[in-house]
């Protein structure tokens, strides 16, 4: 009996939510994050800049503090009033400075971490065009997005949210500490404690309970969906072998654990964050105590006495960034685990890119197999010398786009070998997918990609060649026309036509063209089939190899028929 759906293609993994565990399993590790660090590039000097900005902004709070305990204090006793007003005055300038250096702290940090999702985007798109293609083939499209968008963005917070919160908290706790033991030694020892404690407990409780939501959501709150969704798809059948409630049972239990593991993440929440005010409150209570006995010996003046106890106040407002950062820090340690898995299956990026002015060689199989994971047909031999023209045919899911993929070197074979071998497969081939990108700018830019150098008219007669002459008449601008949201600006049959044409343009030596007649009318379908196929009719140069998966049958009798399924 079926009590599981299966949404996605066979073979296709789905991947993990959350805690993304690669497919070998290993876990995501602090190495991770230091590896996915690395590639955003961050520059020294600049990350300097950014430290020093925030540390003077967050210390203007601090000299703020001290400066508004002593005026207080100050002014309590009532001196002439130009006692006051150099304090007053920085009161002022240190409220204005505050402002300035948190803006400038702003643009400094927000300029590393952009600088550094463009580096870290332009290493994993280098990689994935010239690594192993089959990474980005195999990754489903909304996982592809996931790494490049969301993980990566994830990454680049990390300076904002993690490194330099760290830094400024570290150095601001070493000068609150200093200052406070100008005047008492034992208060900044309290005050030195009570910031090591709420900088390190509240932190890792914070991220505790960051791990047990996740891990929640992951296992159990997933194990409660698929008992649910079974019971709800075959209470009949489950009825009937009294499995009924076992599997109610097994949905109530993974509901129960769900509970249970989001108490025990608030409840460690709740600690974290009473663990920053009651620091602070036992820093306060400790240098007021202190400063009261040092006061009423005579050791210190009022104002010192004020100062004391405000400063504590304001010390720790770095350190209430912690408990975020690290939260954050966990989060960016899964992105860059999930980013490496792809970086890393991508390889070194040493596969040579598509050139498509190599000379046309023709292609020798021999006993290939194609598949992602099993074979998809027997082994296939055969020899195709240069201009062979040559049509794959099958219903839907028998493997006529891995065949393709196979041939134009994007995928290994489960067996066999191939003159001229996979990477010269790759140098003379152009496969164009079934829904290759049509990008949103002009006619143009999107004809031009098969050949960069190639003029207007050239431009002009391949579009001529497949029957978008017409339309590209009635273009205001013509070439120059921009496909306003890429392929939204044409009807499927114009989008088809526009990838023929690239095809048309492309000085590749073999073609290979997956449905090239989809969402074309019934006799086009087969008009232009027909025109591929057939080494007479002018579309493509004689000498080109053309090989077409298609489901349709063309009137013209290719040079050889590969059938699958
Ligand atoms: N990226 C992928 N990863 C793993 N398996 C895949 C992938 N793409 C396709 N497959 C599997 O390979 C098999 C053949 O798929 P393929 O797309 O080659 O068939 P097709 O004949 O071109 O189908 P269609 O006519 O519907 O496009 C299917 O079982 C499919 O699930």
């Amino acid at each position: 009996m079926k009590t599981q759906r299966r949404l996605d293609k066979p073979g296709r993994q789905r991947p993990q939510q959350g805690t993304d565990l690669r497919p070998n399993g290993n876990r995501p590790t602090w190495r991770d994050l230091r590896r996915g660090l690395a590639l955003l590039d961050i520059p020294r000097d600049r990350t300097l800049l950014a430290i020093l900005a925030a540390t003077i902004t967050l210390g203007s709070a601090l000299a703020l503090a001290a400066v508004s305990a002593w005026l207080i204090m100050r002014a309590f006793a009532m001196p002439p009033v130009l006692d006051l007003t150099v304090a007053v005055v920085a009161v002022r300038a240190l409220g204005i400075s505050r402002g300035v250096f948190r803006y400038l702290d702003r643009l400094a940090t927000h300029d590393i971490a952009l600088r550094g999702t463009v580096a870290a985007r332009t290493t994993l798109y280098r990689r994935l065009a010239t690594g192993n293609p089959r990474t980005a083939l195999a990754a489903r499209r909304g996982q592809l997005l996931a790494r490049t968008g969301e993980d990566i963005d994830t990454l680049g917070e990390t300076v904002v949210r993690v490194l330099i919160p760290v830094a400024v908290a570290l150095l601001l706790a070493l000068i609150a500490v200093g200052g406070l033991a100008l005047i008492s030694p034992l208060a900044a020892a309290i005050l030195a404690i009570a910031l090591l404690l709420s900088g390190t407990v509240a932190p890792a409780l914070a991220a505790r309970a960051a791990t047990i939501r996740e891990h929640a959501a992951d296992t159990h709150r997933g194990e409660h969906r698929d008992a649910t969704m079974a019971v709800l798809d075959h209470a009949a059948e489950l009825r009937v072998t009294g499995q009924l409630r076992p599997a109610l049972d097994r949905a109530a239990r993974a509901l129960r654990h769900t509970d249970t593991s989001i108490d025990r993440a608030a409840t460690t929440t709740a600690v974290a964050s009473a663990t920053v005010p009651l620091a602070i409150a036992a820093s306060v209570i400790g240098s007021l105590l202190i400063g009261l006995e040092l006061y009423g010996n005579g050791a210190i003046a009022l104002t010192s006495l004020g100062i004391l106890v405000l400063l504590p106040l304001a010390a720790f407002e770095a350190t209430s960034a912690l408990p975020e950062a690290a939260i954050h820090a966990l989060r960016a340690r899964n992105a860059s685990h999930r980013l490496l898995g792809l970086l890393d299956d991508a390889g070194t990026g040493d596969v040579a890119p598509v050139a498509s002015s190599a000379p046309a060689e023709g292609l020798e199989l021999r006993g290939i197999q194609h598949g992602w994971t099993t074979p998809l047909a027997p082994p296939l031999d055969a020899t195709w010398p240069p201009g062979s023209r040559i049509l794959g045919t099958g219903s839907s899911g028998t493997g006529k786009t891995t065949l393709l993929l196979t041939l134009t070197g994007l995928i290994p074979p489960l067996a066999g070998s191939m003159e001229p071998g996979w990477a010269g497969a790759r140098e003379q081939s152009l496969f164009l997918a079934e829904d290759a990108h049509i990008f949103a700018t002009t006619v143009r830019d999107n004809l031009l990609l098969a050949r960069g150098d190639a003029t207007d008219a050239d431009l002009l007669a391949a579009c001529e060649a497949v029957g978008l002459g017409e339309w590209l008449a009635t273009l205001p601008d013509g070439l120059g026309t921009v496909l306003e949201g890429g392929e939204e600006a044409l009807s499927g049959g114009q989008r088809r036509r526009l990838l023929l044409a690239r095809a048309v343009l492309s000085p590749a030596p073999v073609l290979l063209l997956d449905e090239p007649s989809e969402h074309l009318d019934a006799a086009s379908a087969v008009r232009v089939l027909d025109a591929l196929l057939d080494r007479g009719s002018g579309l493509m140069d004689a000498q080109r190899t053309v090989i077409v998966a298609s489901h349709l049958a063309p009137t013209v009798e290719p040079d050889e028929w590969v059938r699958l399924g």
